[in-house]
């Protein structure tokens, strides 16, 4: 088998991974081939569980099959303990002839070392540079690379375009179906964003519910310029981060003074280890976030009924990307492409 094809199948493995499993680890399959012949298969399966390798490993008939083989992997092994132990030192023990890699790490804490370690104990080593993790986990790639989280921005509208069918109300758009494939991407954010507007309107609770969660909840952010919210109780800002130019409301726990506009609040959150950050309206926040170029990609549920008049969502100056049918719902999905070539333009050349 070629190496490509090793790796392929390697990528196959690992687009099993759900990303609201894998949370803000990368999601990344391996496979073991000895002449010519697929002996096991694994992925990273869920946040904090065992890694691809491991679990291609556990898949062997026997242990000692992986004597001579190849590991095929998708991203580098990683070279130090996180919540496992580091892979580049476990699979020193397997006896393995060669490691053929994706991808280096962008983690900056495996970036290369990984490679080191495995040829360090005489293996051979091979980075093939293929874009399948990168196109696999663009938040990871994003978060390391930039250190800027990756931001969805996501919106239910009916099917003539009203977010709300009565301003200052909340409305229902969303059918019990396409809302399990919210909360579905809810469950892969560090954090969710709605303006204040959003917050004192709907009093939105942005829990992950219906989803097994491997992870902790996301963080409820709220957008809060002038500080309209430092008059509610304390109890209902609980657990919230506020951002807000309004510097004695500043001083509460939670509420932090933003200086720098949208960027620098993408740029604070970022500091705070949030990978992937989804911001949930309303229309007006959405509208800013388009506007700055704040954003990787934007979901639209578009429930097939109507309203009768309401609250105008928005209309993206592009076709979308992908278009899904959940239900009632139709979901489009759309590709920031200004930022995604400048991703790609900022790729780091190899090290190895
Ligand atoms: N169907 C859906 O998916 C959703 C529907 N909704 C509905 O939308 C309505 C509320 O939306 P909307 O009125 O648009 O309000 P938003 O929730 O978008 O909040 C608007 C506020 O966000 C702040 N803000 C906006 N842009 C910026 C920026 N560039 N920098 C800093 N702060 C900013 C402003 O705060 P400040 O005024 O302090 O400057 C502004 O008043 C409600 O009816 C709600 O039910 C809401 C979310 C999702
Ligand atoms: N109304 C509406 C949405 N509204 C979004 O969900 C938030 C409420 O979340 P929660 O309190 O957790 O149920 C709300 O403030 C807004 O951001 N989303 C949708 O998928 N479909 C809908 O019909
Ligand atoms: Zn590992």
């Amino acid at each position: 088998m070629d190496d490509l094809t090793g790796l392929r199948l390697a990528a196959i493995a690992a687009a099993k991974a759900q990303p609201e499993q894998t949370f803000e680890n990368p999601r990344v399959g391996a496979v073991i081939v000895k002449a010519d012949q697929v002996l096991a298969v694994g992925w990273h399966e869920r946040f904090g569980g065992a890694h691809a390798e491991m679990n291609a490993f556990h898949h062997l008939g026997a242990a000692r099959d992986a004597q001579g083989a190849t590991l095929y992997v998708t991203l580098e092994p990683c070279a130090v303990r996180g919540k496992v132990a580091a892979c580049a030192e476990t699979i020193l023990d397997w006896g393995l002839a060669r490691v053929v890699i994706g991808d280096l790490d962008p983690n900056p804490a495996t970036h290369g070392l990984g490679v080191q370690k495995l040829r360090a104990a005489g293996i051979s080593v091979v980075v093939l540079d293929t874009d399948d993790s990168r196109q696999l986990n663009p938040a990871f790639y994003q978060y390391h690379e930039q250190h800027q989280p990756y931001i969805q921005l996501k919106l239910a509208q009916s099917h003539n375009g009203y977010v709300s069918a009565v301003r200052g109300q909340r409305s229902k758009i969303t059918d019990a179906v396409a809302d399990l494939d919210v909360h579905r991407q809810r469950a892969r954010h560090s954090a969710i964003i709605v303006g204040s507007e959003t917050w004192r309107i709907d009093q939105p609770r942005l829990t992950v519910r219906d989803v097994v969660l491997t992870h902790q909840q996301p963080q409820r952010v709220v957008i809060d310029r002038r500080g309209r919210l430092a008059h509610e109780p304390a109890a209902r800002l609980k657990d919230w981060l506020v951002y807000t130019e309004n510097a004695r409301f500043a001083q509460q726990e939670n509420v932090v003074l933003m200086s720098a506009g949208l960027p620098g609040i993408i740029a604070d959150l970022g500091r705070k280890g949030m990978q992937y950050v989804m911001v949930e309206g309303g229309p007006t926040l959405m509208r800013s976030f388009l506007q700055a170029q704040l954003w990787h990609e934007c979901l639209i549920y578009t429930a097939d009924r109507l309203l009768a008049n309401g609250v105008s969502g928005i209309v993206l100056p592009q076709l979308p990307d992908d278009i899904q049918r959940i239900g009632h719902t139709q979901r489009q999905r759309y590709i920031n492409q200004e930022v995604a070539t400048c991703l790609q333009a900022s790729r780091k050349p190899l090290v190895v």
